[in-house]
């Protein structure tokens, strides 16, 4: 894996988490951006505080690296509350989550990331035990098999996933709050950057701030990783300033180009555009040219291809607009049709 797959990936490498945990806000008036989604937090939060209960279960939909770990904590720092984090894939058995489920405090929050890749019986544990605090442990198998109720104390379930739509209907239906968490713009990234870049001790002028946001792909996980990038550049290189030319020649050495693109991205974006005359092409053709899985091309990829206008899809499938030409500094063969933008199905396949 070359430098620039790992400095734009949104998902955290391994060396992120350290770094994360100095700039990763504590409270709700410390995250950046995402007004609505705060607001309506703010309000479920202070409501359930005036009542003295758990708010309603809280599912976080969204992307890698936007906010959705840091809002959990948020929660549970809100109220007051200690927190148990955990992840659907180790979630194997029911057993496992009836042994976190019982071991809860009085209002505690339970943070279950990647919840759509939780097991179904595990799923179904998790039913009643969001509805009715209590969860019925089967002991034994076949006809001697009995079920011990056990009671939960009242506790606040934050879900995160990256693909709600696997979620099933009686899953997404026990969560009382609902938020989506969308890419960030390029101003809010640059608020974002200044704030990490203060609580860093780094120098940076306004328009370093705004170079490393224009690359950084919606992402916070992005721009934090490669404002740690320019520091060492900064630091090494040039005066420990970041300006915009430090940031710029710290970016080129590793790869970054100007929207921030990386290897998959371009590799989707020139296949498109040189192997299929920029499209209409079905996903999964367009996946094999590139050599990837479907899903991380729908999933990883095309959102932020989609977001930079660099790709449509279509109901006749995915299509390169003229900036996706432009960009690789080739000229459209023509006027592009993008029919009516299908942003749901896996068009074409
Ligand atoms: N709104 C925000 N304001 C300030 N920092 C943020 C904001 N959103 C995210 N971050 C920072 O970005 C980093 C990644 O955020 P976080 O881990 O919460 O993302 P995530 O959506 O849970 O991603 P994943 O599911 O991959 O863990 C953290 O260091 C966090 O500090």
């Amino acid at each position: 894996m070359s430098s620039e797959d790992v400095i734009v990936s949104a998902y955290a490498n391994p060396g992120d988490r350290e770094a994360e945990a100095s700039v990763r806000p504590k409270r709700l008036d410390e995250f950046i951006a995402q007004h609505r989604v705060r607001d309506q937090l703010d309000l479920l939060l202070k409501g359930a505080l005036g009542r003295g209960a758990p708010p309603d279960h809280i599912l976080l939909s969204g992307p890698p690296g936007l906010g959705k770990t840091t809002l959990a904590n948020i929660v549970a720092a809100e109220l007051g509350v200690g927190i148990r984090t955990t992840s659907g894939p180790v979630i194997e058995r029911s057993g496992d989550l009836a042994a976190i489920l019982t071991s809860l405090s009085e209002g505690d929050v339970l943070f279950i990331d990647e919840i759509h890749r939780i097991a179904r019986p595990a799923e179904e544990l998790l039913y009643s035990a969001m509805e009715d605090f209590r969860v019925d442990v089967v002991v034994g198998k076949g006809p001697g098999a009995t079920a011990i109720p056990l009671d939960v104390e009242p506790f606040t379930l934050v879900g995160a996933t990256t693909r709600s739509g696997l979620l099933t209907g009686p899953m997404r239906d026990r969560f009382g709050f609902v938020a989506h968490l969308d890419f960030y713009d390029a101003a809010d990234l640059e608020a974002l950057i200044r704030r990490s870049a203060g609580i860093f001790g780094v120098p940076i002028t306004d328009d370093g701030a705004a170079e490393i946001a224009r690359r950084s792909r919606g992402t916070p996980r992005i721009a934090n990783r490669l404002l740690r990038r320019v520091r060492d550049f900064a630091e090494v290189r040039a005066d420990g300033v970041v300006t915009r030319d430090v940031a710029k020649a710290a970016l080129k050495v590793y790869d970054v180009d100007d929207l921030g693109l990386d290897r998959l991205d371009k590799a989707v974006v020139h296949a498109l555009v040189t192997s299929f005359r920029g499209g209409p092409v079905g996903l999964s053709t367009l996946a094999v040219a590139v050599g990837e899985q479907p899903d991380t091309v729908e999933e990883v990829c095309e959102p932020f291809l989609v977001r930079a206008g660099l790709l449509a899809r279509t109901p006749r499938g995915r299509v390169a607009t003229e900036a996706a030409w432009h960009h690789l500094g080739k000229t459209p063969p023509g006027p592009i049709s993008l029919g009516q933008p299908d942003l749901f199905s896996r068009g074409g396949e």
